[in-house]
């Protein structure tokens, strides 16, 4: 059904968390390292600007891997057997993930470079 009300989706979408969390050890060994970013912005007493620019980064990061996962997930359900072509779009999925963390990683260089 379309269009239900909001803390219906606002439920699904925390569903879909707690299910990539149990699921997914990428998405918690992702999770540490952005509590550990955090971590360092609070004791390297970062300006907002900062905080603004690492929260994006790891919101990235962690969209990347929800999507990767859910993506890898509906192949392998509609597509069980070994194809080439579900071999290449799981890597294009993950490229999504590699990407997103080289641009996290170089702007958590770019934090500590600045603040030492
Ligand atoms: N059904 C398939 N057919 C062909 N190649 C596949 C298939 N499933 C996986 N592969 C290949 O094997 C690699 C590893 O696949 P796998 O499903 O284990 O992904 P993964 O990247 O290890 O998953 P995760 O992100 O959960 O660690 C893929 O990158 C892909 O190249």
């Amino acid at each position: 059904m379309k269009n239900r009300p909001f803390h219906q989706r606002l439920a699904f979408a925390l569903t879909g968390i707690a299910t990539a969390w149990r699921r997914e050890r990428s998405l918690r060994v992702q999770s540490a390292v952005a509590v550990v970013a955090l971590l360092a912005l609070v004791l390297l007493r970062a300006s907002a600007l900062w905080w603004a620019v690492v929260v994006l980064a790891i919101a990235i990061v962690i969209t990347a891997e929800l999507f990767n996962s859910a993506l890898e997930a509906l192949i392998d359900h509609l597509h069980p057997d070994q194809h080439p072509e579900v071999g290449a779009l799981k890597d294009m999925a993950a490229a999504a993930v590699l990407v997103s963390s080289i641009g996290a990683a170089v702007v958590g260089a770019l934090f500590l470079w600045s603040t030492f």
